[in-house]
């Protein structure tokens, strides 16, 4: 089987359309369901020094199915915090989030992690690939922390490998591969369990602007095709009209 090539023009706003409508349903109705992740006036503080910093000020967002949302915003604004306490890495200071209707804000350390395991995927910007695995067993190695059968592997690592077009990397370790494509086997890692939600923190940060375009291409592709909703933070404008739905934060609250 050739391998695929994303581009970013294989997503032109109807397809873009048509892939958030992917259940035979429009956007709008969509957007009237339960959201897959609900945050309802969240604050965040951290404490260094004896001093209290007050990094989330009030956040209210949701997040729908099968929807590509963007947080953007400067430095040090507060979006990287957020994306923690939505993966259920951190929890707020006070207010509520939801995923799925479950409370991530009041579950416990382990409740949150089998959940992370099974249903969120996780990007961030430092690849987290294991450097001595090739492609194919950073890929296994998801299905295997989320308890998927092992019958099942060899299909599935397949496929991820084939979305992000690396099929002919899959014996290749990290370092022998350019940033890109370590980034590619990075997102076909965080999806290779079938997670809901994907969350990305600038996946695209060290990637050219073409790589970051194809980065963008899997990311639609990957909601037409596996129904996962993605939320990720960027400071790259030329990506922003990929997104469904934009956020701007700046000092701890959304301007958008
Ligand atoms: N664990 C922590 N302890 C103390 N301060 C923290 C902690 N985590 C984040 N901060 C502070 O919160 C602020 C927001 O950080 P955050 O990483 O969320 O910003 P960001 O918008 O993601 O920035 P960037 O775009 O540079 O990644 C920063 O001033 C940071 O120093």
């Amino acid at each position: 089987m050739p391998e695929r090539e994303p581009s970013l023009e294989m997503i032109s706003i109807e397809e873009k359309n048509e892939s958030i409508g992917h259940s035979d349903s429009d956007p709008s109705q969509l957007e009237s369901s339960e959201p897959v992740l609900k945050v309802c006036n969240v604050h965040r503080s951290f404490e260094t020094g004896g001093k209290a910093i007050h990094v989330l000020k009030g956040i209210d967002l949701e997040v729908h199915a099968e929807q590509l949302v963007m947080l953007k915003g400067r430095s040090g604004s507060g979006k990287t915090t957020l994306l923690n306490m939505l993966g259920g890495l951190d929890q707020p200071t006070s207010g509520e989030i939801y995923f799925n209707g479950r409370p991530l804000h009041d579950s416990g350390d382990g409740s949150r992690t089998k959940l992370r395991r099974q249903d969120i995927g996780f990007i961030f910007q430092a690849y987290a690939l294991m450097p001595l695995l090739s492609a194919w067993e950073n890929v296994e190695l998801s299905l295997r922390m989320a308890n998927v059968p092992r019958s099942e592997w060899k299909e599935r690592v397949a496929y991820c490998l084939d979305m992000v077009g690396l099929t002919k990397r899959a014996k290749h370790r990290p370092f022998e591969l350019s940033g890109g494509e370590q980034q590619r086997v990075a997102i076909a890692k965080a999806i290779a369990h079938r997670p809901k939600l994907l969350l990305a923190d600038e996946p695209t940060a060290e990637l050219d602007s073409k790589m970051g375009a194809q980065v963008m291409a899997v990311f639609r592709n990957m909601i037409a095709t596996e129904q996962v909703t993605i939320c990720m933070t960027t400071h790259d404008p030329t990506i922003l009209e990929v997104a469904d739905h934009v956020h701007e934060m700046v000092d701890g609250k959304f301007i958008t």
